[in-house]
């Protein structure tokens, strides 16, 4: 039986902490087929991102051309995008495939502007065609700080609202960086709104768990998953992904990936 299959268009992180690394960790974790288009190379430890080297856009859009017509992922996650020309060639190629709105292939889209150091990963001229691809996403999962540079504010419901005139679906703006004993992500789609909350764990080892949260996301949705149904299984998965994150190197260390209590299953239908 073919296992299901779900594609990361990102970053690499050398740390092994965030980025695709931490995609494919929890595609596996889910059962699911892990595939990549690396957008860019980040030379990043636990500390800091030092420097960022580019795709060429056109390797970008190859990368998932081959990908598409191959292995068929049931779902796609994008994370860094680095700059406006490779935003451009992932829209092109995603409008090609089928991906996100006006095609049949979900899209969740994390709007990754910069390291949890405060380093950058997308260049400051690359936000106008970063929103614009909001229009073609099934749902975008920002940060407090992402939501703050592209529509003003920390707030999670007006932020929704602002993320929701921009075109996705659905927006679910994570709470990860806001302070008090619950991490409390808001989903929604405008006329419903569904809170995904948890209890704060005590530790400064987080780095990638907003790659885990979209990634679940991603695997559960390639499955066959409603977005509501995926988010909330993500949620859980992110939530035990912090219970067990470990120190390693001198900064901010990685989350767990342990197994899924939830995993996608594959159905098969008898021909
Ligand atoms: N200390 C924590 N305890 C429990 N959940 C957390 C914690 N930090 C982040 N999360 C959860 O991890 C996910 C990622 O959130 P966030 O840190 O806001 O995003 P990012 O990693 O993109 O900066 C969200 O579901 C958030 O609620
Ligand atoms: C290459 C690369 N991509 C993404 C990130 C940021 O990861 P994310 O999980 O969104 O955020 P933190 O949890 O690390 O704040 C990265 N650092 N590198």
């Amino acid at each position: 039986m073919s296992p299901v299959v779900a594609l990361t268009v990102a970053g690499s992180d050398s740390g092994g902490g965030a980025g695709l690394q931490a995609d494919l960790h929890t595609f596996a974790a889910f059962g699911v087929h892990g595939t990549t288009a690396v957008t860019a190379v980040t030379v990043q430890n636990t500390v800091a991102v030092s420097a960022v080297h580019e795709i060429p856009p056109h390797l970008v859009g190859e990368q998932i051309r081959v990908v598409m017509e191959d292995l068929r992922p049931g779902a796609v996650k994008t994370g860094m995008l680095a700059s406006a020309p490779i935003i451009q060639a992932i829209s092109d190629a995603f409008r090609r495939h089928g991906i996100g709105r006006g095609g049949t292939i979900p899209l969740v889209l994390d709007p990754v502007c910069a390291s949890m150091h405060g380093n950058p990963l997308l260049r400051p001229d690359a936000l106008a065609e970063l929103k614009a691809m909001f229009a073609l996403a099934t749902v975008v999962t920002p940060n407090l700080d992402e939501t703050q540079l592209l529509v003003g504010t920390r707030d999670q419901r007006a932020a929704a609202r602002a993320l929701l005139e921009l075109g996705p679906q659905y927006a679910l703006v994570k709470g990860g960086h806001d302070s008090g004993p619950r991490s409390r992500d808001l989903l929604t789609d405008g006329s419903t709104e569904l809170w995904l909350d948890a209890a704060r764990i005590d530790t400064g080892n987080t780095h990638g768990s907003g790659d885990t949260l979209g990634a679940a996301i991603t695997a559960r949705l390639a499955g066959g998953d409603t977005l509501a149904e995926a988010a909330a299984v993500a949620k859980r998965y992110v939530t035990t992904a912090v219970a067990t994150s470990y120190s390693v190197g001198a900064g901010h260390g990685p989350v767990g990936h342990p197994p899924a209590a939830e995993p996608v299953v594959r159905v098969e239908v008898p021909s």
